[in-house]
């Protein structure tokens, strides 16, 4: 009988939406008291029957409510404590398992299961593939949508993938500095020093920075750090809303040494309206994205900046969609949710028309330095597509033949229900989704109102976690020549 740690987990919500029996977007019902006190199954052995969308085991108690239970695998058989009760289910960890599913494996990080940044290195890589294109299809079923037998992984390595991320600071009881990770579903910091998905170059920044931050004489003004590389340039951003006058010197010391490693520092300073200050040269933060047919595009980001986070899966999925929409010279694309310009760059590069619409001003601007720096005529403007109306001026405007949609986890329901209801409307529609649930449900409103799914692709651009970016290709069945 394996043994495992006694340690309660830290409570955790539901990464990923749609936990197995909550309907996404409805909120639990409040949590109970102590954990000791609750439930028939505080401490009971269950069979785990299958994973929720968020990873997690999903059993039955002895009394029949459902259990969520923490690194628990189909078919095992685990003694559970529940450390949280809700009136529909409860959320339970493992005290010990009987057996081992057969795809269960040793995590690669050492962290894992303190560290809230992964949540599935228990699970064979295949397992975490299979689960990811399971859920979305089961988030689609209950929508009514029936996705094509055979759906497309989009993956590449399951290690140092991740290009950017922020880390939280804190500082303990004893004076120590923490720099890391949030525990899963918590506030409190998890310090690491090593880090399986960053990318090499970012997580051997781990240690220098904590020690830098140890050495301040202000170290609980430190706010948080963002990291990101590029294929142009590495960059550290400091975010301390009151800087101390005294650790000005200290910091520019961290950014001289830095500067020998190629990494720019920057500091990122007030409350309100925050001034970014580069220590030191800026760096030339660009990604290039390499597609097939067409010439390498050269993306400027700066920090803050929307990039996704696994440059080699985002290539892939780039490439997937515009494979799929087949953008050609006359043809009128639009692009929103745009960021920097990852899709309405290619589609530019390809000969169409396009009108990029993204929320941020700052990347406003910087799509359209990206399409003046590759030499693309594109139209680049702000507006926030949460404001009725914002969408249907959009396609009134531009009359596209090609849309695209990547919106945030939120999804783009109003959009979705404008689309549906258009009578002049695209004839394809790419639909890039960080979230699988809020897609089934715009999706649903999209074939109700006459689209259908012509290709779908799941992006394995998170490993190790149960997130996922999911690409669809509708198609109007209404336009003349749809058969
Ligand atoms: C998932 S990102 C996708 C960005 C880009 N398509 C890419 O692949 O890099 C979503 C983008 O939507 C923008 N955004 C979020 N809410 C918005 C809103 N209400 N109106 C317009 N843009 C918004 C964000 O700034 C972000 O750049």
């Amino acid at each position: 009988m394996a043994m495992l740690g006694k340690k309660r987990p830290p409570r955790r919500q539901s990464g990923i939406s749609g936990l197995a029996r909550v309907p996404h977007g409805e909120k639990a019902p409040p949590e109970s008291q102590a954990p000791e006190a609750q439930s028939d199954a505080a401490a009971s052995t269950v069979t785990v029957e299958r994973l929720a969308h968020d990873g997690r085991g999903v059993a039955r108690s002895a009394a029949g409510k459902t259990l969520f239970v923490t690194q628990a695998l189909p078919g095992e058989r685990v003694e559970v404590a529940v450390h949280r009760t809700r009136k529909r289910f409860d959320e339970a960890h493992v005290k010990r398992r009987a057996n081992d599913s057969p795809r269960r494996v040793t995590p690669p990080c050492a962290y894992f299961g303190r560290c809230g940044g992964c949540d599935l290195q228990h699970m064979a890589l295949d397992a975490q593939r299979e689960h990811k294109v399971a859920a979305v299809r089961e988030l689609c079923a209950r929508q009514g949508l029936e996705l094509p037998a055979d759906m497309e992984m989009l993956a590449t390595r399951a290690e140092d993938y991740r290009r950017r991320a922020r880390l939280g600071v804190n500082v303990d009881g004893q004076g120590r500095v923490l720099v890391g990770f949030r525990a899963a579903g918590s506030q409190r910091l998890v310090d690491i020093d090593r880090c399986h998905v960053l990318v090499p170059k970012l997580a051997a920044l781990l240690a220098p920075l904590r020690e830098v931050i140890q050495a301040l004489e202000a170290p609980r003004r430190v706010g948080h750090v963002e990291l990101v590389d590029t294929a142009g340039g590495c960059a550290i951003t400091v975010r301390q809303p009151r800087p101390h006058a005294n650790d000005a010197e200290r910091w520019r010391a961290f950014a001289d040494r830095l500067a020998a490693q190629g990494v720019a520092l920057a500091l990122l300073e007030g409350r309100d309206a925050p001034r970014l200050e580069w220590l030191g040269e800026p760096p030339a933060l660009a990604e290039t994205l390499a597609l097939p047919g067409l010439a390498p595009l050269e993306l400027g980001v700066a920090p803050g900046d929307f990039l996704q986070a696994n440059a080699a899966v985002n290539a892939q999925m780039v490439a997937r969609v515009m494979e799929w929409l087949a953008p050609s010279p006359g043809e009128r694309y639009l692009d929103l949710f745009a960021g920097i310009g990852n899709f309405s760059l290619p589609a530019a590069a390809a000969g169409a028309s396009v009108t990029a619409v993204e929320g941020h001003p700052a990347m406003v601007e910087r799509l359209a330095a990206n399409a003046r720096r590759n030499g693309l005529d594109l139209r680049a403007t702000r507006a926030d597509l949460n404001v009725p109306g914002t969408a249907a001026a959009l396609l009134d405007e531009t009359a596209a033949d090609a849309l695209i949609l990547d919106p945030p986890r939120a999804g783009a329901e109003a959009i979705c229900r404008t689309l549906a209801d258009a009578v002049s409307r695209p004839a394809q529609l790419a639909y890039v989704s960080c979230d699988p649930a809020t897609l089934a449900r715009d999706v649903a409103r999209l074939t109700a109102g006459g689209y259908r799914i012509g290709q779908v692709a799941v992006a394995d651009m998170f490993v190790h976690t149960a997130h996922m970016e999911t690409l669809m290709l509708l198609e109007d069945i209404r336009q003349p020549g749809a058969s």
